[in-house]
């Protein structure tokens, strides 16, 4: 158990203990002059898989980055299993990296190298000391997981269709077995069949390895499947000083009857007020 988790109390009145794998102290981004991310503060517990939100340049993608060291919070800190992320040296910071898998939105293979060698390449990168025979065995294992045939692996990735490059990243996103996965945007671009099948996938992940999952994504179907949480963000610029950028943080069935009137336009896709902003001239 590591020594940023605490105790607390759970319904029944018992003590129950929390372990978290990320935590965001009061964290802040600003770009140039404006705000993008203010004073947000959460928790992702181990084993959770948590969705993303909210509306187009809301800050979903600087949140991620912040959340894995691509960007330095200008206030606060993110602590990834209790290590501070902006008090590591660079060696320290990619090896919390190789703990993280990222599941890029357009699956950014490498397009020169064999689906082998493209899902090869982290476990390679990572060390060097790493015999042919294992890499053989670890990268057939995760292609079989993610359901592509074994005569997929000569294939350029030109050669295969968007969903099966999709999966070709996530079977590189799992073999350094990372403790967190993210997902960006994972099915954007997919027909409703195949974008169920990549849900389908991250929730069979999911089972098959305790994994923390982070989904940034704009599919209300796939925020519903595959999380146990849900955080939707509110642009900075349209909120008052004071007001939460977190609109919504909770169980993904608690969508459609939460409080605030805007998560439920924004989970029904309903534009509200914005078309009369529109019309007036004041939407950005
Ligand atoms: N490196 C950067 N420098 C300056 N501004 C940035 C930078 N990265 C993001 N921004 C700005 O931060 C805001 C939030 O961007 P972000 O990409 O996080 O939005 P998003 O919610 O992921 O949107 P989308 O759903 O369209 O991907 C935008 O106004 C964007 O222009």
């Amino acid at each position: 158990m590591s020594q940023h988790s605490h105790e607390s109390d759970n319904s029944e009145g018992e003590l129950a203990v929390v372990d978290n794998l990320i935590d965001v102290d009061r964290v802040s981004v600003q770009f140039g002059t404006q705000w993008i991310l203010r004073d947000i503060s959460l928790s992702i517990a181990r084993g959770q898989t948590i969705s993303i939100i909210g509306e187009s340049g809301c800050g979903k993608t600087v949140f991620m980055k912040t959340l894995v060291g691509l960007i330095t919070p200008t206030i606060g800190t993110v602590a990834f299993d209790g290590l501070t992320l902006n008090q590591l040296s660079h060696s320290q910071l990619a090896t919390v990296r190789s703990r993280i898998g990222f599941v890029f939105q357009n699956a950014a293979l490498f397009d020169s190298m064999s689906i082998f060698d493209n899902v090869a390449f982290p476990l390679r990168q990572n060390d060097a000391s790493v015999g042919e025979a294992e890499v053989r065995d670890r990268v057939m294992q995760h292609l079989a997981e993610v359901g592509l045939p074994k005569d997929v692996t000569r294939k350029r990735p030109a050669e295969l269709s968007g969903g099966m490059r999709k999966r070709v990243g996530l079977a590189r996103a799992l073999i350094l077995r990372p403790d967190l996965l993210v997902y960006d945007e994972p099915t954007t671009g997919l027909d409703p069949i195949m974008s169920d099948v990549i849900n389908e996938l991250i929730l069979d992940t999911r089972r098959r390895y305790p994994v923390t999952s982070v989904v940034v994504t704009h599919d209300m179907h796939t925020a519903r499947k595959v999380s146990d949480r849900v955080l939707m963000f509110y642009p900075r610029r349209r909120l008052g000083e004071h007001d939460s950028q977190i609109l919504f943080d909770g169980s993904p069935s608690d969508l459609e009857h939460a409080v605030d009137h805007r998560v439920r336009q924004f989970v029904r896709g309903e534009a509200g007020e914005r078309l009369s902003e529109m019309a007036q001239g004041l939407e950005d």
